[in-house]
């Protein structure tokens, strides 16, 4: 084990000179959520909004919120964050914020002193709308449940209805799937087509291992090649915004280099901490794995994978990257064929197909966890499935440029 430190740096000035705009690959980010109480609904939108806000073309980028907790109140928090994207993602783009997690755009440029050209009036607009969205949700919270009241219609009171069959706890339920936000119908108010944003709480059964985060992470894998199937995945904690509207941009500068890019199976940004102390005695940082660590294994080509703030090659979680034929669904019992046929996610056959490959029984008899998807068996699925790839040939690098946290 021989350390050869690298420092990348990227260009993505010259992404142009690789991919038209208009050819840019479709992203599908997946951020996982698995209790309301310690990781607050509020701070998942945030997340999602610092996503979803990307600087990228909107119809192209698709967040997908796994839920593991199985928690009214947090996809009561992505519906008003659906409705509240209209307004914020347009504002992001109209003043090219270079922060575009609201909750913390609004807390380091309270006093509006940082941000030149946007009106008082349209920067207090944008935080009453901000303010409102939390307001609503933290009543929610202090009530536990998601009252009627809370709902603006019929449509809506439908799609609680799910929690109210007899029996549904977080342990033991059936998948819910909701398409929030749908980028072939839904328009921001300049008129711009919106992401997709889908909400996905797998079918969980006390008697059926869930395989904690790897499974969570399998099921938007499947879920997500059905409706979307964008060739680069990004992972993310719902607890770690991106802070960076370029982040995607950055990380096609390896993932579509013409020479390396199709051996790579992700590019790993850093985790970043916020209120440490400025001396930071207890190295809350941690230096060692996501700065010291990175740089020797950029070296050997094998960087490792810290779960949140990786851009993935799809193909990587199906197999090395030699092989050719990739069986997306192993184990599928036909009827899928039609599915990925439906011409829009939000139809009823796409939602059949996709609640059901995120079935609590779908894996049995499959590789799924072994040889496909992220690997099962280990507490830190990042790392252990990060191994598994380079194993077979994958390679991997650290993103230097540009920050996510
Ligand atoms: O059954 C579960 C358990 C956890 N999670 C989610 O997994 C993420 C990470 O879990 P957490 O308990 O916050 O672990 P940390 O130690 O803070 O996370 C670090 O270590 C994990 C294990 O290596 C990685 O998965 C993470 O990406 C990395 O940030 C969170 O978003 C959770 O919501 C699920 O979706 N389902
Ligand atoms: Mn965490």
């Amino acid at each position: 084990f021989r350390w050869c430190p690298i420092r990348r740096k990227v260009y993505p000035e010259n992404l142009p000179k690789v991919v038209d705009e208009a050819d840019l690959p479709p992203l599908d980010v997946f951020i996982c959520t698995a209790d309301p109480y310690q990781e607050p609904p509020m701070e998942v939108v945030n997340t999602a909004l610092s996503v979803l806000a990307f600087d990228y073309p909107s119809n192209k980028i698709s967040v997908y919120v796994s839920d593991d907790g199985g928690s009214q109140m947090t996809l009561f928090a992505l519906i008003q964050g659906s409705k509240f994207a209209k307004f914020w993602l347009s504002f992001c783009r109209k003043h090219d914020l270079s922060n575009r997690c609201p909750k913390v755009f609004f807390r380091d440029d309270s006093d509006h002193q940082l941000t030149s050209g946007i009106s008082q009036e349209e920067f207090q607009n944008m935080k009453v709308s901000y303010e409102e969205m939390r307001t609503k949700v933290e009543h929610v919270m202090e009530q536990g449940c998601v009252g009627d009241d809370m709902l603006v219609n019929e449509e809506e009171r439908q799609v609680f209805n799910q929690w109210k069959v007899n029996g549904f706890t977080r342990q033991d339920h059936p998948t819910v799937i909701q398409v929030l936000m749908e980028s072939l119908k839904d328009v921001d108010v300049s008129g711009t087509s919106l992401p997709n944003l889908i909400y996905l709480s797998r079918q969980k059964s006390k008697h059926i291992h869930h395989n904690y985060k790897a499974g969570a992470l399998n099921a938007l894998i499947r879920v997500s090649a059905i409706m979307t199937s964008a060739p680069t995945v990004l992972c993310l904690d719902c607890d770690m915004y991106c802070n960076n509207p370029q982040a995607a941009r950055l990380a096609l500068c390896h993932l579509l280099d013409p020479i390396e890019g199709s051996k790579i199976a992700f590019v790993q940004f850093p985790q970043r901490y916020r209120g440490i102390n400025p001396s930071d005695i207890y190295n809350n940082e941690f230096t060692r794995p996501y700065i010291i660590n990175p740089e020797g294994l950029d070296g050997i080509g094998a960087v490792n994978c810290v779960g949140s703030g990786p851009f993935f090659n799809r193909k990587a979680f199906y197999g090395g990257p030699t092989e050719s034929e990739v069986n997306i669904f192993p184990g599928f019992n036909g009827g899928l064929e039609n599915a990925l046929d439906g011409k829009t996610m939000g139809s009823k056959l796409t939602l059949e197909a996709a609640s059901r490959v995120a079935d609590c029984n779908y894996e049995q008899g499959t590789k799924w966890g072994l040889t496909l998807g992220f690997r099962y068996g280990s507490m830190v699925e990042d790392f252990f499935t990060a191994f598994r790839m380079q194993c077979e040939g994958w390679r991997s690098f650290k993103c230097n440029d540009g920050h996510l946290d």
